[in-house]
């Protein structure tokens, strides 16, 4: 579905992301792991074209997105959650999911404002609401419940446990779960080890900015080395 390929991002003069290749494919969940500052983010936005890649080239159904506004690729069908998740605080939650509204599209599942509430509850009971009165987890929550308002065909989820209370991260893996249940295919960048286990199928490691592992949980935990080189746990 996203074959990323030979990337190499930067800021200003610093190179931040050097021949990097990935793919994810439909159907899958995909873990990006990394210390603070290993690439993660850089790594979603060159995906969405946040940031260019000077260099490579970003596949996604077949198309090349490198070049491309970013407005383009989420209509496209990748939906993206940037760590600093923004609601629309004066707006209820019901209000922000209208935001997100875009048409159905063939290759991936569609979501209505009553299949969101059964996959998060705790925004159902406060749909009426106004999103300034949520705690930082269910933002994030919304956050990701609008974005899936666009029916993307794979969803871009930056840091999702970062900064929320552990109930609460507890029910972000169950909610993860249920998405790939309904066959979306999805990239989550983490630091959490433990909670990338607990949702995906599969682990890329970054370290620098360039690819360090790329493998199952199961190979992962056969190099103890690999974890501790590069990621803190
Ligand atoms: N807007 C920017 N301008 C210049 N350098 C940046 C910018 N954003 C990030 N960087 C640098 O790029 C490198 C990669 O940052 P990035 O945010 O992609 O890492 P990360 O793995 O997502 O880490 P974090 O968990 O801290 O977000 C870091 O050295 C960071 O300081």
């Amino acid at each position: 579905m996203l074959s990323v390929e030979r990337i190499h991002s930067y800021y200003g003069k610093a190179h931040i992301l050097s021949d990097l290749t990935f793919e994810v494919r439909r159907g899958e969940v995909v873990a990006l792991l990394g210390r603070n500052g290993a690439g993660k983010s850089t790594t979603m936005k060159s995906v969405m074209q946040l940031v260019r890649p000077r260099k490579g080239g970003v596949i996604f159904q077949g198309r090349d997105l490198v070049g491309e506004p970013a407005f383009r690729v989420a209509k496209w069908g990748i939906g993206y959650v940037p760590e600093d998740r923004r609601i629309f605080t004066d707006l209820t939650v019901l209000e922000n999911l209208e935001v997100g509204r875009q048409p159905a599209r063939t290759d991936a599942p569609h979501w209505t404002t009553d299949q969101l509430f059964d996959i998060f509850p705790n925004l159902a009971e406060r749909r009426a609401n106004r999103g300034k009165h949520m705690s930082g987890g269910e933002q994030q929550m919304l956050t990701i419940a609008r974005t899936l308002m666009g029916n993307p065909a794979l969803l871009l989820l930056d840091e999702p446990s970062e900064g929320i209370a552990p109930v609460i991260v507890e029910q972000m893996v169950a909610t993860i779960l249920k998405l790939k249940d309904q066959g979306l295919t999805v990239m989550i960048s983490e630091q959490n080890l433990h909670f990338a286990r607990a949702v995906a199928d599969r682990a890329i490691i970054i370290e620098g900015g360039e690819k360090k592992f790329d493998g199952s949980f199961k190979d992962l935990e056969a190099h103890p080395e690999i974890r501790d080189a590069y990621l803190s746990v």
